[in-house]
Parts: C-alpha cells; structure tokens; sequence
C-alpha cells in the first residue's frame, strides 16, 4: 500500500481513523457544528464541546446515525479537515479501508470517501465485525467460531465470525444513546429533572450497571421543571440501573436469539473461548457480569474496546495475509 493509507471506523458518536503515516489511531467524537451562512464552523470535540451549549444560529449534530451516513456532505466535509489536521504532505492517491457494518451497504461509504475529492486511489470494505476481530488479537482466518459482541453508540451489532467471515450477524437499534435516554427520561418521570444528554452519559459512565448499590452515587445538575430554575440532585447507581435494564435486557436477549442460531460444531468454541465483548459500552460497569450470567458464558474484555475495529484495520494495513478479508465496492469507479 502507499505512504497514505488509512483505516476508516464511521462511528455514530466518534469516528476513529488509523493512519499508516503516522502509525495512530485518532479518534474524535464524530459532530459537526454548522453555522446559517458560513457551513461548517468546527467539527469533532471541538464540535461536541458546542453541543447542548451553542446558540440558535449554530447547529450541532452527527453526520452518522445507526451506523451509516446522515448528512454525506457534511461527513465528507469532516473527513477532509479530519484528515488534513492529522496528516502531513499530500492526500492524493491515498488508499483507504473502511469498516462495514452489518446491514449498510458498501457504496454508502465508497461515495463519500470519493466526494471529498481527495482524489483516492482504493477504497477497500471489511465486515466491521471481522476488523473487530482482527482488533481483538484472533485469527479471524481459522476454522473456529468466535462471537463479538460490539455495543456502540446508536447500534449493537452480535456476530458469529469462522474462516474469515460473518457466519451470522445481527444489528439492533439499541446502544449507549438508547441508554442515555433512559436515564434521562428516568430522572424527570422520577425527580421532575431535565437533564441533558451529556449529564445522562456521565451518569452512564461513572455509575455503570449496579443493582442495589445505593453508596455509589453521582452529583448531577439538571433543570427543576416544577420551579424552572437549575438545581443539583444526587443520583445513585440503583437507580441508573434501574433506569437501563430494560435496553440492556434487549441487548441480551438479541445475544441469546444470535446463540441459538448458531451452529453446535461453532457454539463448542464460543463456550470454550467466550463472548469478546467491544464497542465503548463494553466499558459499562457490570455488562459483562450480566451477559455471563443470562448466558452461561464467560465474557472477555479488552482495554479500550472503542478502538478495536481500527486496531483491526491497522492490521490489514500492515500485514499482507489479511488483504484477501477486503473487497472493493462494485461501483467504485477512480478518478
Ligand atoms: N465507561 C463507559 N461506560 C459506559 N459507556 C461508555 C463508557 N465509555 C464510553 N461509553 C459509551 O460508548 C459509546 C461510544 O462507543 P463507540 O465509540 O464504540 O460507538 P460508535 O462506534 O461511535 O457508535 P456505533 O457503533 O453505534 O456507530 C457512547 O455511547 C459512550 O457513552
């Protein structure tokens, strides 16, 4: 491959890029923030920081939404700048390999990496899941069945990998922003409190999955819709948990249908070798308890399960026996 490759993971909440040049994954929550009149002002943290803050003439949103692209121009706008501040000397000809998730169509990024006129001279897919695999450390390639589980920001995408491809894959609608919501929506039926998304995620993040713990507790600052004024509240794990089982009772439920899917001769390995538990709500508190007691199945976490589909694709970058786990987009056609 060229001096200028780079692997693509289009996340809903943050994109994550592996560049050969400069051998780094850079990752970035994936906002745009557009002002009337001028386009796109920022994009990225800076972007996010704008967020639930900016005023009414400035919008702030994500270009991706359950895993494909929203807004394309305003994604491609992003990927150029993303691109320019993180690498050095020219784009042209740079080659490009992208993460595919289960059920969006691959054209969908060949177009947008294509619109940015960069100028690209390949754009190459692999199944998400098996990029996450290759990320994991596995040998995706042998014959032995290997279960992900990747619970992202907008969808949570189950897959039984063998020989180097999706045996069975499934994505559901559901995922940290779900989960957000719920605790949200939780604390105003609750509390009579609004609370943003932000303060929603922190409560997600600190408090985790803890039923019946009611020491661990969180200092939040919401609105009191009763008096209209803001004030602070204590919210405790129990209650977070409370809040989330029903979204993460469906996640497990879609891990068990996924399970009975699968193939005695591939459920041996599974059993033997664990669920590989990724996407940044692996980072949830208490997920991979749960998944192991509804399944009967140990659950393998990893440091920094955000980052392991392009640490997958930083793999293929790399090391040649893993090109052949790529294909190119019928459609694509080089400028
Ligand atoms: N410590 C944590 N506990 C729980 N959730 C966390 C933690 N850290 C990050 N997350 C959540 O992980 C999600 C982002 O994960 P990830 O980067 O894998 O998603 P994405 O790739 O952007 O989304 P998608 O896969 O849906 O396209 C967010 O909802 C974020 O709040």
């Amino acid at each position: 491959m060229s001096a200028q490759s780079f692997g693509c993971d289009f996340g809903t909440s943050s994109i994550k890029i592996y560049s050969k040049e400069s051998d780094t994954i850079y990752c970035e929550k994936n906002m745009v923030a557009i002002e009337e009149k001028k386009g796109m002002i920022s994009y990225g943290d800076e972007a996010f920081e704008m967020h639930e803050k900016a005023p009414s003439n400035i919008e702030v949103l994500y270009p991706m939404s359950f895993g494909t692209v929203a807004s394309i121009t305003y994604m491609q706008e992003f990927l150029k700048a993303f691109l320019e501040t993180h690498t050095k000397g020219s784009l042209k000809g740079a080659e490009f390999v992208v993460a595919l998730p289960t059920d969006v169509q691959d054209r969908v990024f060949s177009t947008l990496i294509q619109g940015t006129g960069l100028k690209s001279r390949n754009i190459q897919m692999i199944d998400k899941p098996v990029a996450a695999g290759l990320g994991l450390g596995l040998d995706v390639t042998q014959s032995q069945g290997i279960m992900i589980v990747d619970v992202g920001a907008d969808t949570t995408e189950i897959s039984i990998l063998s020989l180097g491809g999706t045996v069975t894959s499934k994505l559901i609608k559901n995922g940290g922003n779900k989960i957000d919501e719920a605790i949200a929506n939780a604390i105003r039926r609750e509390y009579g409190y609004f609370i943003g998304n932000k303060t929603a995620e922190i409560l997600k993040n600190e408090l985790g999955y803890q039923p019946g713990d009611t020491t661990s507790k969180r200092e939040i600052c919401g609105r009191n819709m009763a008096l209209g004024l803001p004030a602070l509240l204590e919210i405790t794990a129990d209650f977070v948990a409370n809040a989330i089982a029903e979204n993460l009772k469906s996640i497990v439920d879609a891990i068990k249908v996924i399970l009975e899917r699968t193939p005695p001769e591939l459920g041996v390995d599974i059993i033997r070798n664990g669920i590989f538990l990724t996407g940044g709500v692996a980072n949830l508190k208490g997920l991979d308890k749960l998944i192991a007691d509804a399944t009967n199945i140990k659950v393998n976490l990893v440091d920094k399960p955000e980052e392991c589909v392009a640490r997958g694709l930083e793999r293929v970058i790399k090391e040649k026996k893993f090109k052949n786990l790529t294909f190119v987009t019928k459609e694509q056609n080089y400028n």
